[in-house]
């Protein structure tokens, strides 16, 4: 899907929602006795129209074993062509490897879009890049607190980490295959990270369970193509654990669907 697909359809539904498949057999209701494939249909049943997105992380197949393959494929494929799919698997090794990873998510899985580490540098992320149409979504100021540990340092009155990560990037993929994610939970960062990186989409998660700033993101984030995914994963997953689980997790998604409208009409330039 491109970039243009991706905003008509953001237009469309009034919504830049990404709904993060973190299925987790321990928290699905009792009564589908662990079946992650109905849980994943169930849900995706239920916010189709409310959602731009799905992204499966990898970490909850792999888990599963052979079988968490064989559901991660067959979600993929219930998904289908309306949706931007974003495999969450956080890649990254010598080019030689990373050659491997990116045929896994965009010819085995046939997702959009695969998450990326920038740690190993340029050899590593190219690979990604190198398919036409696809997606490389790379790491840039993440969500959780171990983001000061090395995002936010700097060396020498140089930029931090994050920013030098976003500028050298921008010069390995242009707006239309790569994008970067950038943590809720950063929303003062916002206005400096657009400033950097004017055009890219961001993949924000972080709302909901961790806390982050819907409003914050959307006021500092969003350029003329909107720029902005927002992930949301336990909240509309587990919003409920009876027989209207799926109904609850549409509420959810209603929720944040309302927000995003509010926040386009305010923001959209
Ligand atoms: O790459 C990601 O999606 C990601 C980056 C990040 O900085 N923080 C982050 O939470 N994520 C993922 O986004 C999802 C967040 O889930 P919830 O906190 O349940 O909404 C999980 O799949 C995380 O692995």
């Amino acid at each position: 899907m491109n970039r243009e697909a991706l905003f008509e359809q953001i237009q469309r539904k009034q919504s830049f929602l990404c709904v993060g498949l973190d299925a987790d057999p321990a928290k699905m209701p009792a009564h589908l006795n662990g079946d992650v494939l109905a849980f994943n249909k169930a849900i995706i049943d239920a916010t189709r129209d409310l959602c731009v997105a799905y992204k499966p992380n990898t970490a909850f197949y792999e888990a599963l074993g052979l079988d968490g393959m064989r559901i991660l494929k067959e979600t993929i494929d219930y998904i289908g062509d309306e949706h931007f799919t974003i495999v969450d698997a956080k890649r990254g090794d010598i080019g030689n490897t990373s050659r491997y990873y990116a045929s896994f998510a965009f010819n085995t899985l046939g997702a959009d879009s695969i998450t990326v580490a920038p740690y190993m540098g340029s050899d590593s992320v190219k690979p990604f890049l190198e398919y036409d149409g696809k997606w490389t979504i790379l790491l840039a100021l993440t969500s959780n607190k171990g983001s000061q540990d090395f995002q936010h340092a700097s060396q020498d009155g140089e930029q931090p980490l994050y920013a030098k990560v976003m500028t050298r990037a921008a010069e390995w993929g242009t707006a239309d295959q790569l994008m970067f994610v950038c943590g809720a939970t950063q929303a003062e960062k916002f206005a400096e990270l657009r400033a950097l990186t004017p055009d890219y989409f961001f993949l924000v998660p972080g709302i909901g369970a961790q806390g982050g700033d819907l409003e914050g993101v959307c006021k500092f984030g969003m350029n003329d193509h909107c720029g902005l995914l927002v992930n949301s994963s336990r909240g509309i997953l587990y919003a409920g654990d009876g027989e209207d689980f799926a109904d609850k997790s549409r509420a959810a998604a209603q929720d944040l669907q309302t927000k995003m409208a509010s926040a386009l009409k305010k923001y959209l330039p």
